[in-house]
This record gives structure tokens, C-alpha cells and sequence, in this order.
């Protein structure tokens, strides 16, 4: 034996309310999507039938309930029983149960969001020259349906008797603001007690229409409007560019019109990730809501129209580097965090980043492409800290770099070979730059032994190198340098050291055996203090100013201070205080 699901609608009305819709205020689009269904239906078979849908709040009504006409379609009786008793019933679908792609509803249980604010609905209807039909639907899921009085127009009437702790949803400048927010843009005139709220629409207005739309709408004043247009969605509308930074990790909302339809404030998804930059207002006619009706359906269609609006913002892009090098300047200004993740993966972004955006280098500011001009291999620090302390020096030795510490700026150099593969691209090895400091006479060189040996012991046991050269800038006593395979190295033994076997024979096979180069420091012959801690000839005192310009360039370079470093920055100090404040206390 077969039977009927039975349904308890006060279940799926408390669905509704509390899962599916965000705010009863979605009551009001509900019952305007009905009414111009019914009218843009009424229009297929009578193409010049009267097209108006009026509300009427308690204001006019008198007896507290909110009525709203339409001259749309209307039902018969039997397609009241088929459509308003049951639920999930739409009368906009084929004959194949696919949604009507010129009806707004779909789902056929939009009246029932009138429950949220209704004990009752009543619905008076009458289709072409049948009998006009009187139904009230009850939100115990009771209903009754006869027919009666003939309606004077075709169309339909519904009346909401408010429950009683939502009155206020019924109120007049309650139902004015809805109705605006969803239907000012319908392409039916709309009223409420007797105001248009209807408007014309901003789509395809002007270059000045559509700044002040943004700014009457989304509060701020576009750096530019873009028109966006993708046929295959039947999508029309602008995307404004904003006149400040956005958090590229902020979900960025559009505002979404279905057929003219207010969907949502902040649809997600409707542009590529990266374009953060920009917030669209558009109206599309194929894209498909959620039940809710307060997001986008995340089909083939959205991402194929994610797609095209991304390729239409990146358009816009390389054309404003064309048409106006300063605006594009002004806007990588604002937005060149969101540009330049874009260019991690397109080369299109990247050539305009490599072309526009000017990077830090030892020799001014200056785009990548400047850079190569100017100077062939395009060299660059990873880290700002080594950029700042090689900067100067490497300048005095006519080498140029780049400071590719900032966020992105050194993975994007190593693209740069994907736009043209002859481009040579070079990190520097802070090791490098001691080839290109001057070595001294060899008179010097053996008059510094004696020096040079007794600083070496003071830092043999912190594994550094001690070397004399000569470098500018003169009055830089000494630099820390690294040499970064040997970084690595020294921390993968470090890291065996500490892991279980396993682990160690996989880093064994990484470990190179010639690679045990230590890190050196360069104390600068050109510079005076150096010269007079040479001339000391008091090995204990050599030993702590040696330590001490160890330190000071290790915290000069950023470089990690190990305890042992820490250790010996305290009692050079500490030593050096000691020689510089003589005396006993009595
Ligand atoms: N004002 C009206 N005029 C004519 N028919 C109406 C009217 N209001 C509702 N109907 C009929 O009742 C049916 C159910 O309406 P309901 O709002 O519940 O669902 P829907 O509009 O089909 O879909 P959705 O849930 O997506 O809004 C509609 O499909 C329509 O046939």
C-alpha cells in the first residue's frame, strides 16, 4: 500500500525562517517575484496587457493587513489546488521539470516565506474569463479555497494578516525600503501606497551616472568604472574600481541583480580571487540563485563567468598601461599587493609589473624592466635585512641590486625568465661581494698577520673567518657575510644532529662534503677605528674589539643571534667598559 508524505508546515516555515532565509524582510521580494511572473506570463499570450503591481499597507488597508495586486496571469481553480497547496510545486517550469529561464521563481515555496510574518494568506485570483477564486492558506498548513465574487481586472490579490509580534514588518516605511531594495530596478512599475519605487535603471547610463550610483549606493567615489558584459549569462554591468587598498583575504561582495532582481548586497564568487581590487553591480538573466535567493549558484556558468569578467578586468589593466602610464601608476600605488599575486601566475600581470611597478634598488627606485636596461642581470637580495646591509657596500662596488624582500618581489624576479628566457636573473651571495672588494698590498697584508691571527682565535670558536679587505663605504668597520650553501649545509648537519635515523640518512643524501665554506667577517682596512684596533698590539684588547665588531655586525645584518653569539656580544661589552672606565673603588 502506498501513502502521501503529510506535511507539518509549521516545521518548514520554522525551516525557512531560521535556516534557509537570512531576514522575513524576504517576504516582500517573494510576493513582487510572484506578481511579475505572473505579469511577464500574462504577456506571453497578451503582449500589451496592463503590467503594474501596487502594495497597500496597513496604512491604506485599515485592517492591519498588507495587500499587493498584480495584473498579471492569475490561476484557476484547479491550478490553485496544483500550485499554492503544495509545496515545492512551481508553475515555472517545462514540461521536463527545468526552471523557465524568463520567470524569476523556481522553487515553489517563495509564498511560504509569507508565513514568517503571516498567521494567514489570502489570495484572491482570477485567469482571462474563468471564476474567480478566493484561497487562505493557514499557517497550521490548513486551506480553503471557493470561488466567489467576480474579480473586475485579470490578476491576482494577496493579503497578509499579520502575526502578531511581526506587525512591524507590514509597516509602511518598512515595506517602501524593501520593496526599493529589491525592486528598484523591476521592469514593472511598482508601488506602495501609491509611490513609485521603481526607477530607471543605471545599467548602460553614463560614465557620471554610474560614479554617482556608486557613490549613492556603495559609499565611495570608484578610481574607475569598468563595463563588464558577458553574453553567455546574459550579464550586463560595471565593476568599480576602489580608490583604496583592499584585504586581499577578505572575501570581496558584489551586488547582484537577477532579472532585475535584487539577489544579494555581497555575492561571493562572482570574480576571481585576485581581482579584490574591484566591486561589481551587475544584472544577469542565466545565473542561477540558491534557494534562499541571497547567493549565487556555484554552476559551470559562474565560473565560466568568473572567467570572462577576470580576463575583462585584465584587459582594463594592460589598456589603462597604454592609454595613461600615471593613472596605472596611481592605481599599482593602491592595489599592487593584488597585482602583484596576480603576476605569480600571469605573465600578462607580470610584464606590467615588470614594465610599471618600481621596485628598491641600490641605485633608486625603478621598475624590473628599467633595471635590466640599465644594469643586463637583474640582481636582487631576498630579504630586506640582507638588502639593508649589503645595499651600501655593494653600490660602492658598482653593483647593482634589488631589494626582493618585499611580499612577492623575489618570486616574481625568478619568473621573470618565463616572459623571455634570455633575461638572466641572479640572487646575490653576500659570498660574492668579497670578490669584489680591493685585496691589500702585500706589505700591508704581512704586516697585518700578527693582528689578523690573534683575531682568529677570538672567533675560531664561533666558526667565522676573520679577513682584512678594503671597501666602501669607509666608515662600515666590518661585515658579517654568509655564504648560502653553506648556511644550508651548516644547518642540515645541525638538524641530523637532532633527528632520528631515518630521517638523517634521507638529509645525508642532500649534504655536500666540499661545501663547509664558514661565514666571514670583513673588517674594512679603509676605515679608521679598524686601523687603530690593528695597531693595538695587546692581544687581549684586539680580542674584544674584535668580538665586539663581530656582534655589532651580526645585529647590523639582522643575522640570528645564537646563544653563544649573545653570550659574546654581553662580555666584549662588558670587557671593553672595563678598559674604557679605569680605576678601583676605594
Ligand atoms: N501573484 C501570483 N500570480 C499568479 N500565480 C502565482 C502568484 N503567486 C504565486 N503564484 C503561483 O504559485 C506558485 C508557487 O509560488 P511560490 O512563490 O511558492 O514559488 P515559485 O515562485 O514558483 O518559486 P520560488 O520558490 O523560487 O519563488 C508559483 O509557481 C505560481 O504558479
Amino acid at each position: 500500500m502506498s501513502h502521501t508524505f503529510q506535511v507539518d508546515l509549521r516545521g518548514i516555515v520554522d525551516l525557512l525562517s531560521h535556516h534557509l532565509y537570512g531576514s522575513p524582510r524576504v517576504y516582500i521580494r517573494e510576493l513582487m517575484q510572484n506578481a511579475v511572473d505572473a505579469i511577464t506570463a500574462r504577456h506571453e499570450v497578451e503582449p500589451g496587457a496592463p503590467a503594474s503591481i501596487w502594495f497597500e499597507t496597513p496604512q491604506v488597508t485599515g485592517d492591519g493587513t498588507l495587500r499587493v495586486h498584480d495584473t498579471g496571469v492569475g490561476l484557476t481553480e484547479a491550478q490553485v489546488h496544483e500550485l499554492l497547496a503544495t509545496i515545492g510545486r512551481s508553475g515555472k517550469r517545462d514540461e521536463l521539470g527545468f526552471s523557465r529561464a524568463e520567470f524569476l521563481g523556481q522553487f515553489g515555496i517563495g509564498l511560504l516565506s509569507c508565513f514568517m510574518v503571516a498567521d494567514e494568506i489570502r489570495v484572491q485570483t482570477r485567469n482571462g474569463d474563468h471564476p474567480t477564486v478566493y484561497w487562505t492558506g493557514f499557517a497550521d498548513g490548513k486551506y480553503e479555497v471557493k470561488t466567489g465574487e467576480t474579480r473586475a481586472e485579470r490578476g491576482t490579490t494577496v493579503t497578509l494578516v499579520p502575526r502578531r509580534d511581526a506587525t512591524d514588518w507590514l509597516q509602511p516605511a518598512r515595506v517602501t525600503d524593501l520593496a526599493r531594495l529589491f525592486g528598484s530596478l523591476l521592469p514593472f512599475g511598482v508601488r506602495v501606497d501609491g509611490e513609485l519605487i521603481t526607477e530607471k535603471s543605471w545599467l548602460g547610463g553614463t560614465r557620471p551616472e554610474l560614479m554617482a550610483f556608486a557613490e549613492q549606493t556603495l559609499g565611495f567615489t570608484p578610481f574607475d568604472v569598468i563595463e563588464l558584459r558577458v553574453p553567455e549569462a546574459g550579464l550586463t554591468g560595471v565593476a568599480y574600481v576602489l580608490p583604496i587598498p583592499a584585504n586581499p583575504a577578505a572575501r570581496s561582495g558584489h551586488r547582484v541583480y537577477l532579472k532585475r532582481m535584487l539577489l544579494a548586497e555581497g555575492a561571493e564568487g562572482l570574480l576571481p580571487e585576485w581581482a579584490f581590487f574591484a566591486r561589481c553591480v551587475v544584472d544577469a538573466t542565466g545565473l542561477r540563485p540558491t534557494a534562499s535567493r541571497e547567493a549565487l549558484y556555484d554552476d559551470s556558468l559562474l565560473e565560466s563567468v568568473r572567467e570572462q569578467l577576470g580576463d575583462q578586468l585584465r584587459g582594463w589593466l594592460v589598456s589603462l598601461a597604454k592609454r595613461d602610464p600615471h593613472r596605472l601608476h596611481h592605481f599599482l600605488d593602491i592595489h599592487n599587493l593584488g597585482v602583484k599575486t596576480l603576476a605569480l601566475h600571469d605573465d600578462e600581470m607580470l610584464r606590467l609589473v615588470d614594465e610599471w611597478w618600481p621596485l628598491e634598488t641600490n641605485m633608486g627606485r625603478m621598475p624590473m624592466k628599467d633595471f635590466r636596461e640599465r644594469f643586463g642581470v637583474v640582481r636582487y637580495c631576498a630579504t630586506i635585512d640582507e638588502f639593508r646591509q649589503l645595499a651600501a657596500v655593494a653600490a660602492a662596488a658598482d653593483l647593482a641590486v634589488i631589494n626582493g624582500g618585499y611580499i612577492h618581489d623575489a618570486d616574481l624576479i625568478e619568473r621573470l625568465p618565463a616572459l623571455d628566457a634570455s633575461i638572466l636573473v641572479d640572487r646575490l651571495d653576500p659570498s660574492d661581494l668579497t670578490t669584489r672588494f680591493d685585496t691589500l698590498d702585500p706589505a700591508t697584508e704581512l704586516a697585518l698577520r700578527p693582528f689578523l691571527a690573534t683575531a682568529q682565535r677570538s672567533l675560531d670558536r664561533l666558526g667565522c673567518e676573520v679577513v682584512m679587505r678594503s671597501f666602501d663605504p669607509i666608515g662600515l668597520p666590518a661585515l658579517f657575510l654568509v655564504d648560502r650553501e653553506a648556511t644550508f649545509q651548516r644547518q642540515l648537519r645541525e638538524t641530523r644532529e637532532v633527528v632520528d635515523d631515518a630521517w638523517a640518512g634521507i638529509l645525508a643524501a642532500f649534504e655536500k662534503a666540499e661545501a663547509d665554506s664558514r661565514p666571514q667577517l670583513v673588517l674594512n682596512h679603509r676605515n679608521p677605528l679598524v686601523r687603530r684596533v690593528a695597531a693595538l698590539g695587546h692581544d687581549q684588547l684586539i680580542g674584544l674589539a674584535v668580538e665586539s665588531l663581530y656582534g655589532q655586525a651580526l645585529l647590523l645584518g639582522h643575522h640570528p643571534l645564537r646563544p653563544a653569539d649573545s653570550a659574546l656580544l654581553n662580555r666584549s661589552f662588558l670587557g671593553l667598559l672595563e678598559h674604557a672606565v679605569p680605576g678601583e673603588i676605594s
